[in-house]
């Protein structure tokens, strides 16, 4: 059974290679420099204009609303994307981790390398997991933390490494609960029950899920027209909890933008949390809740933080189109695959429809 570190060592990321400190730089480096793919196969606004005014707006889901289940479902197939509020993760949690996040990307260089991801590997500081699939750099930098951060963090932080650990432990296990309570409703509102669901477990608790935390930093940019802070990508998950901090950036491709180019702005909300469709929910529902388009832009003065929530099946468990939502006049889209699978082929597919449409 193929590991998703397989998946990561067919395509190795060496990042002292590569590394540049970015809040130091004073110049946009021509390997980070997107414009000079201008051969219409990219699709970049003329402008990083992140506006915020725009007509049509990512839906917001109060979860305590008792209709909430079916406003999912809707957003989760018009949009692919939505934000959810009242869903019990407490604000203090959300402070905490954005604190670790940025007292981490804080370091110095030389002390964050310290942590970096081995080349196949998939835990640890480097560059933005999608990078080695991009001809240009992005202007971020990422920490990846699968199970547990300590090894990492005992090289960052020698002395006081427990209590960053502790704050990423209980930012998981509060995912973990958020995690299984939408799954569950998204679940609910495609028709799919408990018993509909083996790989949940006894207990419907997604108890083997397997789940990573990907803190992301964007700092400020000195040309950011010019500059990729994470390109257009699916996530490769059933779905993604995003928090980001009140800096614009994120944006989703949606067909009824406004904007011309369909980038439609995702709002910070203040304790708000972001969740977004991945490959793996759009072929458990056989394509009727589609996977996210997104991307993130960077600007000039402010420094952007998220942490992104990657949940998945458990390791060995293939996706397949539900039997519930299969017929003979809806035949199954998509043929099995494990997540570590899916890392690999979503982002080469995508890649082709970027690249050879
Ligand atoms: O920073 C963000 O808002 C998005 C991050 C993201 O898309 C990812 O980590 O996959
Ligand atoms: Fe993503």
């Amino acid at each position: 059974m193929p590991s998703l570190s397989d998946s990561y060592r067919n395509h190795p990321l060496h990042i002292h290679h590569k590394h540049h400190d970015l809040y130091s730089l004073q110049e946009l480096p021509e390997s980070y420099t997107w414009t000079n793919i201008n051969d219409n196969t990219f699709t970049y606004p003329s402008s990083n204009n992140i506006s915020e005014g725009s007509s049509v707006n990512v839906p917001v889901i109060d979860l305590n609303d008792p209709n909430a289940s079916t406003l999912i479902g809707h957003a989760c197939k018009t949009w692919g994307v939505f934000q959810v509020v009242n869903h019990g993760v407490p604000l203090s949690l959300l402070d905490d981790i954005e604190w670790v996040g940025l007292t981490l990307f804080s370091l110095p260089s030389q002390q964050k390398l310290k942590a970096a991801r081995c080349p196949n590997g998939v835990s640890g500081y480097g560059l933005a997991r999608i990078s080695s699939f991009f001809p240009k750099l992005m202007w971020s930098e990422g920490f990846t933390i699968l199970g547990s951060p300590l090894e990492h963090f005992r090289q960052l932080w020698p002395h006081d490494y427990n209590k960053y650990c502790d704050i990423v432990l209980q930012y998981d296990e509060t995912m973990k609960k958020l995690a299984e309570k939408l799954m569950w409703m998204m679940l609910d509102s495609l028709g799919i029950t408990k018993e509909d669901l083996k790989w949940a477990g006894s207990k419907s608790q997604f108890s083997e899920a397997c789940a990573a935390l990907q803190l992301n930093s964007y700092p400020s940019c000195p040309d950011p027209n010019r500059a990729m802070g994470l390109a257009p990508h699916t996530d490769s998950t059933l779905f993604t909890i995003l928090y980001q901090n009140n800096i614009s950036g994120l944006q989703v491709k949606h067909d009824g933008s406004d904007d011309g180019n369909g980038w439609v702005t995702v709002p910070p909300l203040s304790g708000g949390l972001v969740i977004n469709v991945g490959d793996l929910l759009h072929i458990l529902s056989n394509g009727l809740y589609p996977s996210a388009f997104h991307r993130v832009l960077v600007n000039r003065t402010r420094q952007r933080f998220s942490a992104a929530y990657l949940f998945g099946p458990p390791a060995n468990v293939e996706i397949c189109p539900h039997a519930k939502l299969v017929g003979p006049s809806r035949p199954p889209l998509y043929r099995p695959v494990t997540w570590n699978e899916q890392f690999s082929h979503t982002i080469n597919t995508r890649l082709q429809i970027l690249f050879y449409k």
